[in-house]
């Protein structure tokens, strides 16, 4: 499926896509995010560079920009096979299996005081639909998700993904800088008004503000100036999350890059503290995360920069999908709610199938 190097992103609220190719020669590899600094492209980065996922860089010789229109969607098909439907099932119960033993893991780990937030996630082959064109699925994506940034990446050794993601990581425009501090999750009820503030509990709020701490300890010692607002109830897809904004100038002495190798990743796909987190998480989902909790979006130093997390995604495989979710998980947190909530953030891709 991946033999021409493409991107096509959606920013929110846009009505219109932009189309970047590379013909000409291939993205560039590179073994480390700081790597980033002194060039500009399309980045696709993984949760952790490796030689298997490197971070890439698409150089476009063609951009184009389009309208998203109107469409008519032609659904995927669902396979009416009796023995895949049993395997199906089958697999269903070994994940359902699977994650309540990750579950008690983390608990063993707060009470061993390794890490006190830790995300989990799974990585769900749906194998019942039949592959449509992705750039189909893409402009699909686009309509039913005005709010939100989708991206289809297409790269010969990367592999097609697509989503539609709340999370910025950064944005700016060369000398203004934002990035957001998104955790905790609830399900938007259906009478849900934009800009309605919501009840959180606790555990939800402790979940955000560990992130909302950690981009503010970042941060400041690589900012001439740093402000944040105070968490508030924002929308994505079917859920609704709790946000902090903060908006950011850079010291004279620092690159984007280096902010970017300080960032990523964040305890909102992570947990705290950083490393002993990233430890767990590379020992538990080793080949699985691939570029899910990575990063990706045009990036300019000098001009418009425009990255977001690789979140409520898929990887499109020749016959199959592979979906991302994942949650952060405090000692407060209960295994059902957990599940439900994947299951909820499954479900943004999962709805661009069905
Ligand atoms: C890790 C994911 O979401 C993050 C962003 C918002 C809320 C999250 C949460 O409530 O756990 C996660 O930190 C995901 O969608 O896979």
């Amino acid at each position: 499926m991946s033999t021409t190097n493409y991107v096509c992103y959606r920013l929110p609220e846009q009505k219109e896509y932009v189309r970047l190719e590379q013909r000409e020669g291939e993205p560039v590899a590179m073994k480390s995010v700081k790597d980033l600094n002194g060039r500009k492209g399309f980045v696709f980065a993984p949760f952790q560079p490796s030689e298997e996922t490197p971070v890439w860089l698409l150089q476009p010789d063609s951009i184009e920009r389009k309208a998203v229109g109107e469409g008519d969607f032609k659904h995927c098909e669902e396979h009416s096979n009796t023995e895949l439907k049993r395997k199906i099932a089958e697999y269903e119960k070994l994940e359902r299996k699977n994650y309540r033993l990750r579950f008690g893991l983390c608990k063993t780990m707060f009470k061993l005081g390794k890490v006190s937030k830790l995300v989990i996630a799974r990585h769900v082959h749906e194998m019942q639909y039949v592959v449509g064109d992705p750039e189909e699925l893409f402009l699909h994506a686009c309509r039913l998700y005005p709010h939100q940034y989708i991206a289809l990446v297409n790269m010969e050794h990367a592999g097609t993904w697509l989503m539609a993601t709340p999370e910025v990581l950064i944005e700016g425009d060369g000398l203004n800088y934002h990035t957001m501090a998104l955790a905790g999750t609830q399900k938007m009820p259906v009478d849900y008004r934009p800009g309605q503030e919501l009840k959180w509990s606790e555990k939800n709020r402790k979940e955000q503000s560990y992130v909302a701490t950690y981009i503010a300890d970042t941060l400041r010692p690589m900012t001439k100036t740093l402000d944040h607002g105070h968490p508030h109830t924002t929308m994505a897809a079917q859920l609704l999350h709790l946000r902090t904004d903060f908006d950011f100038t850079l010291n004279d002495d620092v690159q984007l890059g280096d902010v970017l190798d300080a960032l990523h990743p964040t305890p909102a796909v992570c947990g705290i503290p950083k490393d002993a987190a990233k430890k767990l998480i590379l020992e538990y989902e080793k080949d699985e995360r691939k570029y899910y909790s990575g990063f990706c979006g045009p990036y300019d130093p000098e001009g418009e920069t425009q990255l977001y997390v690789t979140l409520r995604c898929m990887e499109i495989i020749e016959r199959h999908y592979i979906l991302h979710a994942g949650g952060g998980i405090v000692p407060e947190s209960k295994e059902k709610e957990e599940w439900k909530e994947t299951e909820m953030k499954l479900n943004t891709m999962r709805d661009v199938l069905r």
